[in-house]
C-alpha cells in the first residue's frame, strides 16, 4: 500500500490484458480497499481503457459510490476507492460491440456481496471474440459457480455482434453471506454433450445444421454410446439485428464437471470448420478428464480466493489469464494460491479462501 492508501496493480504483468483491471477493480469493491491500476492493457495493441472497460468501470464506480480518477476512453491509470456495495437496478448503454459478458464478469462478483438483489441491463455485444459469449456464461460459469453458492439469473433479450452490437441483456444476481469452497476434481466419465449452433442475420440455418451435424459426429466418433445433442437454430430478427454465427458445446460428467468450448464465425463462415474446432477442443478436454476448461480456470480465481475454505480444481496448463489472476487476487486478499502440476498435464490448483463475509447482509 502506498502512502496514499493505494494497492497498486501493474495492469501489464504477464497477460497485461483487460482482466487485470476487471478482476482489481471487483476485489476493490469487495474487500473495500483503494486501489490504483497502473499501465493498463499495455500488452495490447492499442493500450488502456477501451469502451468495455470503460463502461465496467464506471459501473462498478455507480455500484460502489467510488471516487474515481482516470476515467476516460484509453486511460493506462486509474484510481478507484470504494465505499459500501447497495445493490440496486443499474443500466449500462454502451452504444458498440462492447461485450457484455465481460462488463458482467467485473460485476457479478461485487453485486454477491450486495445488500439486497441486482438487477443489470448491458447492451452490447452478446457474441463477440475473446470474451465468453453470452451461452457460455448462461451454461458454463453458472453450474461452475454452483459449488461456491452463487448464482444468477441471465436472460438475452436481444443477441449482438462485432461491429454494431446492438445486443442486450439483464442479469439478476442475489446477494450470498459468503461464498463456500468449490471441489473440481472430480471428473468421473463423460455423461452427455449439449449446445447450441446458431445463424442470424443473412447468414443462412444450414450453416447452424453443418455446425450441428459435424459436432455432434465428431463427438459420437469417440464417444458412441453417450448422448450429444446440439441444437440449431436461426434468430429472428427480432432477436438479432445483423449477421452472426456461432457455436456453444457443453459436456457434463458423472463427477459433476461442466466444461465449454465455444467459436465463434467471422467473415467468411464454414459451419463445418467451426463445428470440427470446436468439438475438437471439448474431446480434448475429455481425453485429458479435467474438470476446469481452459477459459472457466482465470474466471474461478475471484472466487477461490474469495470463498470459506479450502477450494480445488483440475484443470490443465495453466493460461497466463489465470497466472495473472492469481496474481491479482494474492495482492489484493492476501491468500496463496498453490499450484501442482501433476504427470499427464494435469495441474491441481488449490487456495484457502479469504472467508469474505457479506458485511452489507
Ligand atoms: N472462447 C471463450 N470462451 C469463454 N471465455 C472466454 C473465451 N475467450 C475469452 N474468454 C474469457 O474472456 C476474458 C478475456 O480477458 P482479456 O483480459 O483477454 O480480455 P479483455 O478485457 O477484452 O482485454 P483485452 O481487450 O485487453 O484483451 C477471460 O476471462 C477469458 O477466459
Amino acid at each position: 500500500m502506498d502512502a496514499k492508501g493505494f494497492v497498486e496493480i501493474d495492469g501489464s504483468f504477464l497477460e497485461g490484458g483487460g482482466q487485470a483491471l476487471r478482476n482489481a477493480l471487483s476485489l476493490s469493491c469487495i474487500l473495500g480497499k483503494p486501489v490504483r491500476v497502473v499501465k493498463i492493457r499495455a500488452n495490447r495493441p492499442k493500450p488502456g481503457l477501451s469502451h468495455q472497460h470503460l463502461h465496467g468501470v464506471n459501473l462498478l464506480r455507480d455500484i460502489c459510490n467510488a471516487d474515481v480518477v482516470g476515467n476516460s476512453l484509453l486511460s493506462t491509470e486509474l484510481e478507484f476507492s470504494p465505499r459500501a456495495i447497495l445493490g440496486n437496478t443499474y443500466r449500462v448503454e454502451t452504444h458498440t460491440a462492447a461485450s457484455i459478458t465481460l462488463i458482467y464478469q467485473m460485476a457479478l462478483p461485487v453485486l454477491l456481496f450486495a445488500g439486497r438483489p441486482s438487477r443489470l441491463f448491458v447492451s452490447g455485444g452478446t457474441n463477440v471474440a475473446f470474451a465468453p459469449q453470452v451461452e457460455y456464461m448462461q451454461q458454463v460459469l453458472l453450474p461452475n459457480l454452483k459449488p461456491f453458492g452463487a448464482s444468477f439469473d441471465l436472460k438475452v433479450q436481444q443477441y449482438g455482434f462485432y461491429p454494431r452490437g446492438k445486443g442486450s441483456c439483464q442479469l439478476d444476481v442475489q446477494p450470498v453471506a459468503k461464498l463456500d469452497a468449490g471441489q473440481f476434481l472430480d471428473f468421473g466419465h463423460l455423461q452427455s454433450v449439449s449446445g447450441v449452433a446458431f445463424t442470424a442475420g443473412r447468414l443462412p440455418m444450414s450453416i447452424a445444421i453443418d455446425m450441428q451435424r459435424t459436432a455432434q459426429r465428431e463427438i459420437h466418433r469417440h464417444w458412441p454410446n453417450e448422448k450429444c445433442s446440439i441444437q440449431a437454430v436461426k434468430h429472428s430478427p427480432e432477436k438479432a439485428h445483423d449477421n452472426g454465427a456461432g457455436i456453444l458445446m457443453t459436456a457434463i460428467t458423472s463427477g459433476g464437471c461442466v466444461l465449454g468450448a465455444a467459436s465463434l464465425g467471422e467473415k467468411r463462415v464454414d459451419g463445418n470448420v467451426l463445428g470440427s474446432e470446436t468439438s475438437g477442443q471439448l474431446a480434448q478436454y475429455l481425453r485429458k478428464e479435467i474438470c476446469v476448461d481452459e477459459h472457466m480456470q482465470d474466471q474461478l480465481i475471484i472466487y477461490m480466493a474469495l470463498a470459506v475454505g479450502l477450494s480445488r480444481m483440475r484443470t490443465g496448463p495453466l493460461t497466463k489469464h489465470t497466472r495473472t489472476a492469481i496474481h491479482v487476487a494474492e495482492q489484493l486478499t492476501g491468500v496463496k494460491f498453490d499450484v501442482a502440476v501433476e504427470s499427464g498435464g494435469h495441474t491441481i490448483v488449490t487456495c484457502e479462501g479469504l472467508g469474505q463475509r457479506n458485511e452489507m447482509l
